[in-house]
């Protein structure tokens, strides 16, 4: 049975699927660098002269960002991602999350950006549909150098026209000689350390938080970002940095991607990173992407790179001087609905979890160019699917299974189980709750602001997948900018934690 379904799927023939990108006799521009080169700049003017054009962004605030650019320079652009469609009449650019691609609408330019994103287990798979998939003449793939092999090899595979350019970054990158701190860590060292200009990085909310606490109180006006900010708040913030309302930023690595900041020194106030599992030292990719963030081209001449203390340093130049190339042999794809039916019409299953574990686990396929991704996310929220929504149709399943949520967060599961609960019981499901404490002044309800503004997220998702029963989508835009404002309002006066992770590992001797 498992060699006829893997015939039938004929995953190893997939580019044949987007027949029109197979018909445009397309030519790949691949501009590769690190940060701070120009890749994305040099790609952008070209999609701007374009007659027609698509930018595929890794996040939606990029997506924001570039279709802000393009309307300011007079060119119309859609905005399009899994919560929004923001069309323009007439125009014939489109700014989308890569997801959003449409592989039916052939332009003259599309822009693949953070082509390194291959790497990602969950998402990975998008990026390989973009570079097979994109239906431009000319299609820009911008990124980190590591992982061109697999690229370059699919593209040669398909007969298709291609150039390469290396870029180097606009302005030098360098390590300083000492950390903040000295050999030794200690917070009131860092006093009077700090400058105009710098980026401290944390690697959690926590301590980004006590962190920016701490810097006002010394009397320095801080910025925030960090992963649980919504692109508006994350934008808000970042324009205080530009605009030098805010002397400093501390950030988690969200800044690693999409935001243009005028940082002259990033500092990493710890090498290390919770990553779901885990701790582990930052690697070789995370300290470029995050560090080469120092220097931006025409603000400042040299970007500096430093740390708290003086070991850390060691580290951080091992990782700026070893190679980033990724060991990603394959390009990663995951099942369409189709091969997920036809592997359920073969199973006679019901069960979207079922099928997908058998696509995970049994369909190998012979091929050079691709593997099959990682499908843990999807996989699990299958389960939950299954369990809490098993009279649902295999199509509706299968599109929950793509919802972005966070199956493991306990309150964000919670969440998505109450939407599940009205698409299966065919209810109406209201936005969530105005709360009277978006409306106050005082910074307590934080954490709840930001799980609310996931929430809100994911309503809005579903709401274009299921308008029935997901109805408040008109409301959904004064909503979302009360829970910014409240956000942004409360990050100017929150207390952060008493001490940060790394004091905290000091005073229990674990240093
Ligand atoms: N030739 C240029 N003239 C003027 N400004 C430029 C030029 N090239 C790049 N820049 C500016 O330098 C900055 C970095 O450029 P860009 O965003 O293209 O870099 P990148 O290599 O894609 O890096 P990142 O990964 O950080 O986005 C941007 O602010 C961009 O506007």
């Amino acid at each position: 049975m498992h060699k006829q379904l893997t015939s039938t799927l004929a995953l190893h023939a997939l580019p044949n699927s987007f027949k029109l990108a197979r018909s445009l006799n397309r030519r790949i521009h691949f501009h590769l660098g690190p940060t701070n080169s120009g890749k994305t700049y040099e790609a952008l003017i070209k999609l701007q002269k374009a007659e027609s054009g698509v930018y595929l962004a890794p996040l939606r605030l990029l997506a924001m960002e570039i279709r802000d650019r393009l309307m300011e320079a007079g060119v119309p652009c859609n905005l399009i991602t899994g919560e929004e469609r923001q069309l323009i009449p007439g125009a014939k650019h489109t700014a989308c999350t890569v997801e959003m691609m449409n592989t039916n609408q052939a332009v003259d330019v599309a822009i693949i950006d953070e082509i390194q994103m291959l790497q990602d287990e969950s998402r990975g798979y998008a990026w390989t549909t973009a570079l097979i998939g994109a239906p431009a003449k000319d299609v820009y793939v911008c990124g980190a150098n590591s992982v061109t092999e697999p690229c370059l090899r699919a593209i040669k595979a398909l007969g298709e026209q291609f150039d390469v350019t290396h870029l180097e970054r606009k302005t030098p990158l360098l390590l300083e000689q000492q950390g903040l701190s000295g050999q030794k860590y200690k917070r009131a060292n860092l006093k009077g350390k700090l400058q105009k200009g710098d980026a401290v990085i944390a690697f959690s909310r926590k301590d980004v938080l006590t962190l920016s606490a701490r810097f006002r109180q010394w009397g320095y006006g801080v910025a925030s970002i960090y992963g649980a900010l919504s692109p508006e708040v994350r934008r808000t913030e970042s324009k205080r940095f530009c605009e030098g309302e805010a002397d400093i930023l501390v950030a988690t690595d969200a800044i690693g991607m999409g935001l243009n900041l005028p940082i002259r020194r990033v500092i990493f106030s710890c090498i290390d990173k919770f990553d779901g599992v885990a701790s582990r030292r930052i690697n070789a990719t995370e300290v470029r992407q995050i560090g080469g963030r120092a220097g931006r081209f025409g603000i400042y001449d040299i970007g500096y790179i430093s740390a708290f203390e003086d070991d850390e340093l060691i580290h951080l130049e091992h990782m700026l001087t070893t190679s980033d190339v990724a060991d990603l042999k394959k390009l990663p794809i995951s099942p369409s609905f189709p091969h997920l039916s036809e592997i359920a019409n073969t199973l006679h299953s019901h069960k979207i979890s079922e099928v997908l574990a058998y696509f995970a686990e049994r369909i190998r396929i012979e091929s050079d160019l691709f593997e099959i991704a990682p499908l843990q996310t999807q996989t699990q929220l299958a389960l939950l699917v299954d369990e809490y929504a098993p009279t649902l149709n295999l199509k509706d399943k299968f599109l929950l299974t793509c919802a972005p949520v966070g199956w493991d967060k306990a309150r964000e599961r919670d969440y998505f189980l109450s939407c599940l609960d009205c698409v299966v019981n065919n209810q109406k499901k209201a936005l969530p709750n105005d709360v009277s404490w978006l409306s106050s002044n005082s910074p307590k309800h934080l954490e709840e602001a930001e799980d609310l503004g996931k929430d809100i997220s994911l309503y809005a998702w579903l709401a274009h997948k299921f308008p029935h029963h997901f109805f408040e989508l008109d409301a959904l835009p004064a909503l979302r900018s009360k829970v910014s404002r409240y956000i942004e309002a409360a990050l100017l006066i929150q207390a952060g934690y008493r001490d940060t992770s790394k004091e905290m590992m000091y005073q229990s001797g674990q240093f």
